[in-house]
Protein backbone atom coordinates (compact mmCIF):
# COMPACT_ATOMS: atom_id res chain seq x y z
CA UNK A 1 0.00 0.00 0.00
CA UNK A 2 1.45 3.50 -0.51
CA UNK A 3 -0.66 5.55 1.51
CA UNK A 4 1.94 8.34 2.74
CA UNK A 5 2.51 8.50 6.72
CA UNK A 6 0.86 10.99 8.37
CA UNK A 7 3.59 12.72 10.41
CA UNK A 8 1.94 14.11 13.65
CA UNK A 9 4.55 16.87 15.79
CA UNK A 10 3.91 16.58 19.20
CA UNK A 11 5.14 19.69 21.43
CA UNK A 12 6.11 19.39 24.84
CA UNK A 13 8.11 20.59 27.75
CA UNK A 14 11.42 19.36 28.13
CA UNK A 15 11.47 17.95 31.93
CA UNK A 16 11.04 14.44 32.78
CA UNK A 17 7.76 14.61 33.44
CA UNK A 18 6.74 16.19 29.91
CA UNK A 19 8.88 13.80 28.15
CA UNK A 20 6.91 10.86 29.83
CA UNK A 21 3.78 12.51 29.22
CA UNK A 22 4.65 12.84 25.31
CA UNK A 23 5.81 9.68 25.00
CA UNK A 24 2.72 8.13 26.21
CA UNK A 25 0.49 9.96 24.08
CA UNK A 26 2.87 8.86 21.41
CA UNK A 27 2.36 5.34 22.18
CA UNK A 28 -1.11 5.43 22.13
CA UNK A 29 -1.74 7.05 19.20
CA UNK A 30 0.86 4.45 17.47
CA UNK A 31 -1.12 2.09 19.35
CA UNK A 32 -4.63 2.85 18.00
CA UNK A 33 -3.39 3.54 14.17
CA UNK A 34 -0.59 0.73 14.31
CA UNK A 35 1.83 3.39 12.71
CA UNK A 36 5.37 2.64 12.70
CA UNK A 37 7.24 5.01 15.30
CA UNK A 38 8.72 7.85 12.80
CA UNK A 39 4.62 8.67 12.59
CA UNK A 40 4.85 10.93 15.25
CA UNK A 41 7.49 13.50 16.08
CA UNK A 42 8.24 14.88 19.81
CA UNK A 43 9.16 18.32 19.53
CA UNK A 44 10.39 19.91 22.64
CA UNK A 45 9.65 23.72 23.24
CA UNK A 46 11.13 25.17 26.68
CA UNK A 47 8.18 27.40 28.58
CA UNK A 48 8.53 30.41 31.03
CA UNK A 49 7.64 27.75 33.84
CA UNK A 50 10.83 26.37 33.24
CA UNK A 51 12.87 29.29 33.79
CA UNK A 52 11.12 30.62 36.99
CA UNK A 53 12.33 28.76 39.96
CA UNK A 54 13.02 31.52 42.40
CA UNK A 55 9.10 32.18 43.19
CA UNK A 56 5.66 30.74 43.97
CA UNK A 57 3.85 30.50 40.71
CA UNK A 58 0.89 32.50 41.27
CA UNK A 59 3.72 35.14 42.16
CA UNK A 60 4.81 34.80 38.83
CA UNK A 61 1.67 35.05 36.80
CA UNK A 62 0.04 31.55 37.93
CA UNK A 63 -1.57 29.18 35.04
CA UNK A 64 -0.53 29.53 31.52
CA UNK A 65 3.22 29.88 32.63
CA UNK A 66 3.85 26.33 31.56
CA UNK A 67 1.37 26.42 27.93
CA UNK A 68 1.81 29.82 26.28
CA UNK A 69 4.88 28.51 24.32
CA UNK A 70 3.76 25.29 23.60
CA UNK A 71 -0.01 27.14 22.23
CA UNK A 72 2.29 29.94 20.40
CA UNK A 73 3.78 26.54 18.37
CA UNK A 74 0.42 25.52 17.92
CA UNK A 75 -1.23 28.58 16.58
CA UNK A 76 1.98 28.87 14.48
CA UNK A 77 1.66 25.48 12.93
CA UNK A 78 5.11 24.50 14.37
CA UNK A 79 3.64 21.73 16.28
CA UNK A 80 0.19 19.37 15.64
CA UNK A 81 -0.69 18.56 19.09
CA UNK A 82 0.71 20.31 22.22
CA UNK A 83 0.93 17.51 25.45
CA UNK A 84 0.20 19.13 29.01
CA UNK A 85 -0.50 17.87 32.60
CA UNK A 86 -4.01 18.84 32.72
CA UNK A 87 -3.72 20.51 36.14
CA UNK A 88 -0.87 23.02 34.35
CA UNK A 89 -3.63 24.28 32.27
CA UNK A 90 -5.41 27.53 32.30
CA UNK A 91 -9.34 27.34 32.01
CA UNK A 92 -9.43 29.80 29.59
CA UNK A 93 -7.49 28.38 26.68
CA UNK A 94 -6.44 31.16 23.84
CA UNK A 95 -8.86 31.61 21.04
CA UNK A 96 -8.31 28.71 18.17
CA UNK A 97 -7.33 25.91 20.38
CA UNK A 98 -8.88 23.71 22.81
CA UNK A 99 -8.51 20.45 24.53
CA UNK A 100 -8.85 17.34 22.02
CA UNK A 101 -9.01 14.69 24.85
CA UNK A 102 -6.98 13.18 27.54
CA UNK A 103 -5.04 9.84 28.38
CA UNK A 104 -6.66 7.61 31.08
CA UNK A 105 -6.36 9.39 34.30
CA UNK A 106 -3.84 7.93 36.17
CA UNK A 107 -4.08 8.44 40.85
CA UNK A 108 -5.26 11.44 41.83
CA UNK A 109 -3.67 11.51 45.03
CA UNK A 110 -1.42 13.72 46.82
CA UNK A 111 1.79 12.16 48.74
CA UNK A 112 3.96 13.06 51.48
CA UNK A 113 7.40 12.97 51.01
CA UNK A 114 9.01 12.37 54.57
CA UNK A 115 10.97 10.06 56.77
CA UNK A 116 10.37 6.46 55.32
CA UNK A 117 7.30 5.20 56.86
CA UNK A 118 6.25 7.91 58.40
CA UNK A 119 2.35 9.03 57.88
CA UNK A 120 1.40 13.33 58.68
CA UNK A 121 0.79 12.38 62.44
CA UNK A 122 5.20 11.33 62.71
CA UNK A 123 5.89 14.86 61.79
CA UNK A 124 7.23 16.77 64.96
CA UNK A 125 5.13 20.22 66.43
CA UNK A 126 6.55 22.79 64.08
CA UNK A 127 8.14 21.18 61.12
CA UNK A 128 9.06 22.26 57.90
CA UNK A 129 7.05 21.40 55.08
CA UNK A 130 7.81 23.27 51.70
CA UNK A 131 5.43 23.18 48.86
CA UNK A 132 4.99 25.70 46.37
CA UNK A 133 1.12 25.00 46.33
CA UNK A 134 -1.51 27.31 47.51
CA UNK A 135 -3.98 24.44 47.71
CA UNK A 136 -1.49 22.31 49.54
CA UNK A 137 -0.51 24.46 51.57
CA UNK A 138 -3.82 25.49 52.76
CA UNK A 139 -5.01 22.04 53.68
CA UNK A 140 -1.86 21.00 55.07
CA UNK A 141 -2.47 23.85 57.48
CA UNK A 142 -5.60 22.77 58.30
CA UNK A 143 -5.28 19.54 59.06
CA UNK A 144 -1.64 20.72 60.83
CA UNK A 145 -1.70 23.95 61.99
CA UNK A 146 1.25 23.65 64.09
CA UNK A 147 3.34 23.41 60.88
CA UNK A 148 5.80 25.49 59.39
CA UNK A 149 5.12 25.60 55.67
CA UNK A 150 7.28 27.69 53.37
CA UNK A 151 8.27 28.00 49.99
CA UNK A 152 9.91 24.92 47.82
CA UNK A 153 9.77 25.07 43.94
CA UNK A 154 11.81 23.27 41.22
CA UNK A 155 11.30 19.64 39.54
CA UNK A 156 10.01 16.26 41.64
CA UNK A 157 13.80 15.44 41.66
CA UNK A 158 15.04 19.24 43.38
CA UNK A 159 12.33 19.12 45.36
CA UNK A 160 12.98 14.98 46.84
CA UNK A 161 16.99 16.05 47.19
CA UNK A 162 15.93 19.21 49.72
CA UNK A 163 14.17 16.33 51.83
CA UNK A 164 16.81 14.06 51.77
CA UNK A 165 19.51 16.69 52.93
CA UNK A 166 17.19 17.77 55.27
CA UNK A 167 16.31 21.58 54.84
CA UNK A 168 13.02 20.39 54.93
CA UNK A 169 11.22 17.88 56.91
CA UNK A 170 8.35 16.63 54.21
CA UNK A 171 7.13 17.85 51.16
CA UNK A 172 4.13 17.12 49.25
CA UNK A 173 4.07 15.61 45.28
CA UNK A 174 1.57 14.21 42.90
CA UNK A 175 1.71 10.43 43.31
CA UNK A 176 1.01 10.48 39.63
CA UNK A 177 4.25 12.44 38.98
CA UNK A 178 6.53 10.37 41.17
CA UNK A 179 5.09 7.15 39.62
CA UNK A 180 5.58 8.58 35.98
CA UNK A 181 9.49 8.80 36.71
CA UNK A 182 9.15 5.37 38.30
CA UNK A 183 9.53 6.92 42.14
CA UNK A 184 6.65 6.18 43.34
CA UNK A 185 8.64 4.53 46.40
CA UNK A 186 9.56 7.86 47.50
CA UNK A 187 6.00 8.43 49.08
CA UNK A 188 6.11 8.08 52.65
CA UNK A 189 2.04 8.62 53.16
CA UNK A 190 -0.32 8.85 50.50
CA UNK A 191 -3.32 11.04 51.48
CA UNK A 192 -6.83 10.42 51.28
CA UNK A 193 -8.70 12.32 48.94
CA UNK A 194 -11.44 12.73 51.76
CA UNK A 195 -9.59 15.41 53.41
CA UNK A 196 -6.66 16.39 51.15
CA UNK A 197 -8.53 17.25 47.42
CA UNK A 198 -6.56 16.84 44.47
CA UNK A 199 -5.97 19.70 41.91
CA UNK A 200 -8.34 20.35 39.35
CA UNK A 201 -6.85 17.94 36.65
CA UNK A 202 -4.27 15.95 38.75
CA UNK A 203 -2.97 12.56 36.76
CA UNK A 204 -4.13 13.59 34.03
CA UNK A 205 -2.85 13.91 30.46
CA UNK A 206 -4.30 16.90 28.31
CA UNK A 207 -3.93 17.01 24.42
CA UNK A 208 -4.37 20.57 22.96
CA UNK A 209 -4.92 21.05 19.35
CA UNK A 210 -5.98 23.62 16.94
CA UNK A 211 -9.81 24.25 17.14
CA UNK A 212 -11.40 23.29 13.92
CA UNK A 213 -8.42 21.01 12.86
CA UNK A 214 -10.47 18.00 12.03
CA UNK A 215 -7.91 15.91 10.27
CA UNK A 216 -5.47 16.33 13.75
CA UNK A 217 -8.98 15.62 15.65
CA UNK A 218 -10.14 12.32 14.24
CA UNK A 219 -6.99 10.85 14.40
CA UNK A 220 -7.19 11.29 18.48
CA UNK A 221 -10.44 9.58 18.95
CA UNK A 222 -9.26 6.31 19.39
CA UNK A 223 -6.18 7.20 21.61
CA UNK A 224 -8.22 9.32 24.23
CA UNK A 225 -10.41 8.57 27.10
CA UNK A 226 -14.07 9.38 27.33
CA UNK A 227 -14.54 8.90 31.45
CA UNK A 228 -11.67 11.30 32.30
CA UNK A 229 -12.85 13.91 29.22
CA UNK A 230 -16.29 13.95 31.25
CA UNK A 231 -14.32 14.27 34.93
CA UNK A 232 -12.29 16.97 33.42
CA UNK A 233 -15.05 19.09 31.63
CA UNK A 234 -17.00 19.24 35.39
CA UNK A 235 -13.62 20.30 37.43
CA UNK A 236 -12.31 22.19 34.74
CA UNK A 237 -15.88 24.45 34.83
CA UNK A 238 -15.95 24.25 38.43
CA UNK A 239 -12.78 26.12 38.83
CA UNK A 240 -13.60 28.59 35.65
CA UNK A 241 -16.34 29.70 38.09
CA UNK A 242 -14.45 30.45 40.88
CA UNK A 243 -10.72 31.07 40.13
CA UNK A 244 -8.52 30.74 36.80
CA UNK A 245 -5.68 32.92 38.10
CA UNK A 246 -4.24 29.98 40.90
CA UNK A 247 -4.44 32.64 44.08
CA UNK A 248 -7.02 30.63 45.65
CA UNK A 249 -6.91 27.16 47.41
CA UNK A 250 -9.07 25.33 45.31
CA UNK A 251 -9.21 20.89 45.13
CA UNK A 252 -11.37 19.45 42.80
CA UNK A 253 -12.22 15.66 42.08
CA UNK A 254 -14.89 14.45 40.03
CA UNK A 255 -15.03 10.39 39.27
CA UNK A 256 -17.46 8.98 36.56
CA UNK A 257 -19.48 5.96 37.90
CA UNK A 258 -21.15 4.31 35.29
CA UNK A 259 -24.04 7.11 34.25
CA UNK A 260 -23.10 9.11 37.44
CA UNK A 261 -20.55 11.80 37.79
CA UNK A 262 -19.49 12.73 41.25
CA UNK A 263 -17.80 15.97 42.33
CA UNK A 264 -16.12 17.23 45.37
CA UNK A 265 -15.16 20.70 45.44
CA UNK A 266 -13.49 22.69 47.93
CA UNK A 267 -12.37 26.50 48.86
CA UNK A 268 -9.88 27.45 51.89
CA UNK A 269 -8.50 30.17 52.82
CA UNK A 270 -4.40 30.59 52.76
CA UNK A 271 -4.02 29.45 56.63
CA UNK A 272 -6.53 26.94 56.16
CA UNK A 273 -8.54 27.93 58.76
CA UNK A 274 -11.59 28.49 56.90
CA UNK A 275 -12.72 25.77 54.65
CA UNK A 276 -15.98 25.02 52.52
CA UNK A 277 -16.95 21.95 50.26
CA UNK A 278 -19.62 21.05 48.18
CA UNK A 279 -20.42 17.52 47.03
CA UNK A 280 -22.37 17.33 43.98
CA UNK A 281 -23.62 14.58 41.57
CA UNK A 282 -25.55 14.42 38.15
CA UNK A 283 -25.89 12.55 34.73
CA UNK A 284 -23.02 11.94 32.49
CA UNK A 285 -24.41 13.52 29.74
CA UNK A 286 -25.06 16.90 31.43
CA UNK A 287 -21.15 17.05 33.20
CA UNK A 288 -20.65 20.95 31.94
CA UNK A 289 -23.98 21.65 33.70
CA UNK A 290 -22.63 20.12 37.03
CA UNK A 291 -19.75 21.68 36.77
CA UNK A 292 -20.85 25.31 36.19
CA UNK A 293 -23.50 25.29 38.40
CA UNK A 294 -21.39 23.41 41.10
CA UNK A 295 -18.76 26.07 40.53
CA UNK A 296 -21.85 29.34 40.89
CA UNK A 297 -23.35 27.59 44.21
CA UNK A 298 -19.58 27.52 45.51
CA UNK A 299 -18.93 31.34 44.74
CA UNK A 300 -22.35 32.23 46.36
CA UNK A 301 -21.34 29.98 49.70
CA UNK A 302 -17.87 31.91 50.27
CA UNK A 303 -17.41 35.00 51.75
CA UNK A 304 -16.29 37.28 48.71
CA UNK A 305 -12.30 38.12 49.49
CA UNK A 306 -11.36 34.44 49.86
CA UNK A 307 -11.89 33.73 45.99
CA UNK A 308 -11.00 36.56 43.30
CA UNK A 309 -13.32 38.85 40.98
N1 LIG B 1 2.79 21.52 39.02
C1 LIG B 1 3.71 20.64 38.35
C2 LIG B 1 3.07 19.32 38.09
N2 LIG B 1 2.17 19.19 37.08
C3 LIG B 1 1.72 17.90 37.09
C4 LIG B 1 2.37 17.21 38.12
C5 LIG B 1 2.16 15.82 38.51
C6 LIG B 1 1.46 14.94 37.52
C7 LIG B 1 -0.02 15.18 37.41
O1 LIG B 1 -0.68 15.70 38.32
O2 LIG B 1 -0.55 14.80 36.35
C8 LIG B 1 3.25 18.11 38.74
C9 LIG B 1 4.16 17.82 39.86
C10 LIG B 1 3.46 17.79 41.19
O3 LIG B 1 2.52 18.57 41.42
O4 LIG B 1 3.82 16.99 42.06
Amino acid sequence: MTQSLPKLRLGTRGSPLALWQAEAVREALLKAHGWEPGAVEIVIIRTTGDAITDRALADAGGKGLFTKELEEALLDRRIDLAVHSAKDMATRLPGGLHIVGYLPRADVRDCLIMREGWKLEDLAEGAKVGTASLRREAQLRRLRPDLKVSLLRGNVQTRLSKVASGEFDATLLALAGLTRLGLADKASAILSTDDFLPAVGQGAVAIESRFGDLAVDSLLVKAVCPATGLALRVERAFLNELDGSCRTPIGGLAQVDGGEIHFRGAVLSPDGEQYYEIVRHGPVNRALELGIATGREMRAMVPPGLIGG
